[in-house]
């Protein structure tokens, strides 16, 4: 896969050197590129906003730079990514809701490319100019229903969301299996060594070597976590799935 970031703050993705992020990188399961914006400036003072017609607080991201980053993006013609096109996805808070489904989905995309919003947002007229350029592959994403002060957060979270599910990025894949919203349930409680920590002990079912009533046990523990702390995941479920949310009542 690869990845094509472009923001005023480039340093702030520096964190995808680290970790399995990193490692993927220097493995070659991912080819990330970051851009700077004001590398798309020709003004001395490398602007990329001005003000709002129509009034109001803040600033607006100007369209041309924007344009010029869209419009590199069309011409790299990567051909070792299908399509040579990216999916263009512009973080921000009036987007689709990002998701775990919506995790697999980008992670099914060859090319991936982030345009980072600052200020008061990118002016409006860079969206239709960029689904024109892209063959209508926008999308407008938003983390959730808070306000981040641009798109670069937003970006690290929806990297690391996705290229952890491309193959091999995380050593075990079964451990990509009973987490948090990947089947509708939260992930059950884990203990490790010592076995009794400040007067506190461990789950005896786990230290039974009964692996049939260990694996009961874990899935009890995702039923009652999630109908405590997300019961609405388990009404979506049954909506899906037709079932009885709590089968464990
Ligand atoms: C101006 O760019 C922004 C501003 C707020 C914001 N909030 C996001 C969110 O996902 O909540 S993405 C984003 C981008």
């Amino acid at each position: 896969m690869r990845i094509d970031v472009v923001s005023i703050f480039p340093e702030y993705l520096a964190p995808l050197d680290l970790s399995l992020i990193g490692r993927a990188r220097r493995e070659g399961l991912l080819d990330l590129h970051v851009h700077d914006l004001r590398s798309w400036t020709t003004d001395r003072h490398r602007t990329v906003d001005d003000t709002p017609y129509g009034g109001g607080a803040g600033m607006v991201m100007t369209p041309e730079p924007w344009a010029q980053a869209v419009d590199h993006l069309a011409s790299v013609g990567d051909r070792s990514y299908a399509g040579a096109r990216p999916l263009l996805v512009v973080p921000g808070p009036g987007g689709r809701r990002f998701d775990q489904a919506m995790a697999h989905e980008l992670a099914a995309e060859p090319w991936l490319a982030f345009a980072c919003g600052r200020y008061e947002g990118i002016d409006e007229r860079v969206y239709d100019y960029a689904a024109e350029a892209l063959d209508g592959r926008v999308r407008v994403v938003s983390l959730g229903d808070y306000v981040l002060n641009g798109g670069e957060v937003a970006v690290l979270a929806i990297t690391e969301a996705v290229a952890r599910l491309l193959p091999g990025v995380v050593g075990n894949a079964a451990s990509l299996v009973e987490e948090s919203h990947e089947d509708g349930l939260l992930e059950y409680p884990v203990y490790t060594k010592p076995a009794s920590w400040r007067g506190r002990g461990v789950p005896p079912v786990l230290l039974s070597g009964d692996h049939g009533a260990i694996a009961t046990w874990r899935h009890r523990q995702r039923l009652e976590r999630t109908a405590a702390r997300r019961p609405d995941l388990l009404e979506a479920s049954a909506a899906v799935n037709g079932d009885d949310p709590l089968p464990i009542r």
